[in-house]
């Protein structure tokens, strides 16, 4: 059984600048990235603003934005995922869980929205069954967005996205706005997904979090895959390859030195990273 769910292959996603006069720029804002996902896997995308993260979630999803031009192969389950494929599987196999909360309607009840309008009985019982498993109260149905807290917010657009067992599910920073115990808790919900044989992409600036429940860790730098490891390699330092992922290993709090002295100096390798990718 090929248990691979998806596959990214030589991604590269550019934009076109036109600046005054006829001049014209081309910004490289991922450049031949790879990436595979396995069912019952959490794989980790970690890298600063701009690194090219949500694009690479857009990428995968179809909503690119319409000034970008994408290059390279993805394939779900084995097949090329093509653009009339994944507007297909959108929603269903395939599921966003968006790093804006704003993709939630703000005039539109919850619970209509996570039944995505459907009014059956069965989709109805399901979502009950989804709010539950998410610690949220039936009632909760019947409010609006803006009545909401952020964590009870961050579980409703879970819940939306699992309405249908999705396969891929790929999550945008999920945890901003939380507190540790509300972000762990959000962090064993994806567990749960990959558990049940989805495979799931969690994109975020949080690696200590990320630790937590990802199988494997790829680090991103502008644009650019620079590492990829087992989530593991991250109890010792020595294990990881690259700078900017030891870096980032020392800018966790857990790793700091008890007596202040900085372990690295972070301004040193970042703007070691600037000369290397331009940027
Ligand atoms: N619509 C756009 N037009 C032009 N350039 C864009 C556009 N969207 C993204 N970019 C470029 O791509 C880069 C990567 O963007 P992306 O949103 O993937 O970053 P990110 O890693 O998700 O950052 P963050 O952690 O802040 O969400 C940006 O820094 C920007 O240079
Ligand atoms: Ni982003």
């Amino acid at each position: 059984m090929n248990d691979t769910i998806l596959e990214v292959k030589d991604l590269s996603v550019t934009f076109t600048q036109y600046e005054r006069g006829f001049s014209r720029r081309t910004i490289h804002a991922v450049e031949k990235m790879d990436l595979e996902i396995k069912s019952g896997e959490i794989v980790a995308v970690v890298g600063s603003s701009g690194s090219g993260k949500s694009l690479l979630a857009h990428a995968i999803m179809g909503i690119l934005p319409y000034n970008s031009e994408m290059d390279g192969e993805i394939r779900f389950l084995g097949e090329p995922l093509t653009e009339k494929k994944v507007k297909r599987l959108r929603g269903h196999e395939i599921v966003l869980v968006p790093q804006s909360v704003s993709y939630l309607d703000p005039l539109m009840k919850i619970g209509d929205q996570i039944q995505n309008g459907k009014k059956d009985v069965s989709v109805k019982e399901k979502c009950l069954a989804v709010l539950k498993r998410y610690g949220l109260a039936p009632d909760i149905r019947r409010k609006y967005p803006f009545q909401l807290s952020g964590g009870m917010t961050r579980r409703v657009l879970i819940s939306t996205a699992v309405m249908e067992k999705p396969k891929l599910v790929i999550a945008d920073e999920p945890t901003p706005g939380l507190h540790l115990e509300a972000a762990t808790r959000v962090m064993g919900h994806f567990r749960e997904m990959a558990d049940d044989g989805a495979g799931v992409l969690l994109i975020t600036h949080d690696l200590e979090l990320a630790l937590l429940t990802a199988d494997r860790v790829i680090v991103l730098y502008g644009g650019r895959v620079v590492e990829e490891t087992d989530a593991a390699a991250f109890q010792d330092e020595r294990n990881l390859k690259h700078p900017y992922t030891k870096a980032l290993f020392r800018s966790m709090p857990k790793n700091w030195k008890k007596d202040g002295e900085q372990l690295c100096d972070m301004g040193e390798i970042l703007e070691d990273m600037r000369k290397e990718y331009g940027r």
